[in-house]
């Protein structure tokens, strides 16, 4: 019960409700508890009619308001059942809703490093299938626990004190139910808990196969797919066919012991009668439906533990990403404002997965405004530079600046809504064209939107589709070019018109033609902001201030481009074979 602490505080949060639910369910199973108790009075009725001892009338009179109660009872039962339904799992789901925003809040401030170590699926599954266990215990569970405490502390001393030696007959079997059902449950939990593996597998498989069905229909590889997801299939019969083989025992055991009980009830009620021990039949009677009501709660008390144990589980699992510390944290409350002046100072940074040094003691210093470009070898560690400006990882030595402050002593936010960065690989949301350039500012008008989306040149493309900025891109829409997602997400960075433009070749799948349109409109717009540009291309850096080359995290080359193209190495080379190339 240790992890299942952290539901405190939500139950204090709902204690009122919680409170008013468990009274109501202790109301609801008292009402319940009516019924028998008149049952056995109307056969007493029967029996003193029979025996002569009052008038058919009366007995009628009995009779008709015994059922009047009964009815009421069952009424009155039946509300108050409904009212705590309406109070407890209503808190369950509280509950859940803010454990999940608490769990996805929390994703949100944790830093890449902590996505690149975990499974989306795994991260998915905790924040569905996990809480969904731990609901079950913030409400079903409570509420049949209270239900059967009720249920024990008021009706085994009335049966004991009704007939003791049937009361203890009847209750006889009951233990053994509630083990057996405790024992069936944790099977059934184990084998439930594989065939949701095996599901998480096949949909992995399948959304795989999905994604990829293009290469998949370019290599011919739709035999193997068959066939692989023909084992998987097969497993998944097996896993399933093992847990309805379990499930199949839980009722039939239910019944088998409750027939247990009622023949207890009868046959030795029965010998008690003959004996004179009890004066009724109808006490008889009275405890078969006593029997019949604590069925349920018996078998509860095995399901509640295996419950408990899954929430405790699940819990457990929870709070294991709960307890991940950010790494980049934001420890400045107030807005700091960013001019865009950046410095590296013997920065060297390595990842700390992969264990590479992708920048070593590297210094360079930009000034507000400028417009830098980073070339260099696939890998040199150019990405990696952006990364830190944008604070997405903290230098392992040396500091970066941010206007000759360091990073860490700005405000994360205000630093980040300073930058509009355009990542290597656009990455665009199943939504809207227009939704998706607005991500750069929600109050912008479509009209700024077309504007934006103009100076990326994919103001033409759009316009060409038949819904035009209503289009819907991903899964359910169309799919844009490498090229058009490239100047959607340009668009979106420009929309947002921040201090500093991170650039990650961003312009790699657009022909030269419209990569020199779109940097003379940059150009323009990014005249007072400082512009970082990534690129492997010399055409989008020849008309930057400045020129970074990159090698294995070092620097090995800086100047202007023509400061550069009158020395022999690496900018040079690459100037000339790109132009060799053009020609
Ligand atoms: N998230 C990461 N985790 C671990 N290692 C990484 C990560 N990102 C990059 N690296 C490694 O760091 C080094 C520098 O990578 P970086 O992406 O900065 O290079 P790059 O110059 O931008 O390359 P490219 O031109 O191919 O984009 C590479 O060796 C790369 O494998």
């Amino acid at each position: 019960m240790k992890e299942l602490k952290h539901l405190n505080k939500y139950f204090k949060k709902y204690w009122f409700k919680l409170l008013l639910g468990i009274l109501i369910t202790i109301i609801a199973r008292v009402f319940s508890l009516i019924m028998p108790s008149y049952v056995n009075k109307s056969i007493q009725a029967i029996e003193q009619f029979m025996a002569k001892n009052i008038s058919m009338d009366q007995a009628k009179e009995f009779l008709f308001q015994y059922i009047l109660i009964i009815v009421g009872a069952a009424i009155l039962s039946g509300l108050f059942t409904f009212l705590m339904r309406q109070t407890i799992i209503n808190v369950s789901r509280y509950i859940e809703y803010d454990l999940k925003n608490e769990v996805f809040d929390h994703y949100q401030i944790l830093n890449l490093n902590f996505y690149k170590k975990n499974r989306i699926g795994d991260l998915m599954n905790r924040i569905s299938e996990d809480i969904n266990q731990v609901r079950m215990y913030g409400g079903p569970a409570i509420m049949y626990g209270i239900q059967t405490l009720t249920l024990f502390v008021c009706l085994i001393p009335l049966m004991f004190i009704k007939a003791p030696t049937l009361a203890a007959y009847t209750l006889l079997p009951l233990p053994i139910l509630s083990v057996l059902i405790y024992q069936i449950s944790r099977i059934i939990h184990t084998r439930s808990t594989k065939v949701q593996e095996f599901l998480s597998t096949l949909s992995t498989f399948t959304q795989e196969s999905f994604s990829g069905v293009a290469v998949i229909k370019a290599y011919s590889l739709e035999p193997k797919i068959n066939a692989e997801i023909q084992d998987l299939a097969q497993e998944g019969k097996d896993t399933s066919m093992d847990l309805a083989k379990v499930n199949a025992w839980f009722f039939p055991l239910m019944i088998l012991l409750i027939g247990i009980s009622n023949i207890f009830v009868i046959y030795i009620g029965g010998k008690q009668y003959i004996n004179g021990e009890i004066t009724s039949i109808g006490i008889i009677a009275e405890f078969i439906l006593y029997v019949n009501m604590l069925t349920w709660p018996v078998a509860v008390v095995g399901w509640l533990t295996s419950i408990v144990q899954r929430a405790e589980a699940s819990q457990k699992r929870i709070n294991e990403f709960l307890k991940v510390e950010p790494s980049i944290k934001n420890e400045v409350t107030q807005t700091t404002p960013i001019k865009g002046n950046i410095e590296f100072r013997n920065v060297t940074f390595t990842y700390e997965d992969t264990n590479i040094t992708a920048l070593d003691n590297i210094s360079f210093k930009i000034d507000a405004g400028q417009t830098v470009a980073f070339l260099g070898k696939t890998g040199s560690g150019k990405s990696t530079i952006l990364d830190m400006v944008a604070r997405l990882y903290d230098a392992t030595s040396g500091e970066v600046l941010i206007d000759g402050t360091p990073i860490q002593k700005l405000n994360l936010n205000s630093l980040r809504s300073a930058i509009g960065a355009v990542p290597q690989d656009a990455f665009l949301f199943s939504d809207t064209i227009e939704n998706n350039i607005r991500f750069g500012d929600e109050t912008a008008t479509l009209e700024e939107i077309k504007e934006v989306a103009k100076k990326a040149v994919v103001h033409k493309n759009i316009e060409g589709f038949s819904k035009k900025y209503n289009t819907v891109l991903g899964e359910r829409g169309i799919t844009l070019s490498g090229g058009q997602k490239q100047r959607v997400s340009i668009a979106r960075a420009l929309l947002k018109n921040p201090r500093i433009y991170l650039f990650d070749d961003c312009l790699s799948a657009v022909d030269t033609e419209t990569e020199e349109e779109i940097l003379n409109n940059l150009k323009q717009l990014s005249e007072d902001k400082t512009t970082l540009i990534v690129s492997h291309r010399v055409s989008s850096a020849k008309n930057a201030d400045k020129i970074i080359v990159l090698e294995n995290g070092k620097i090995i080359q800086e100047g202007t481009h023509e400061e550069l193209n009158n020395v022999d190495g690496y900018y040079k080379e690459l100037y000339l074979s790109q132009l060799s190339e053009k020609e």
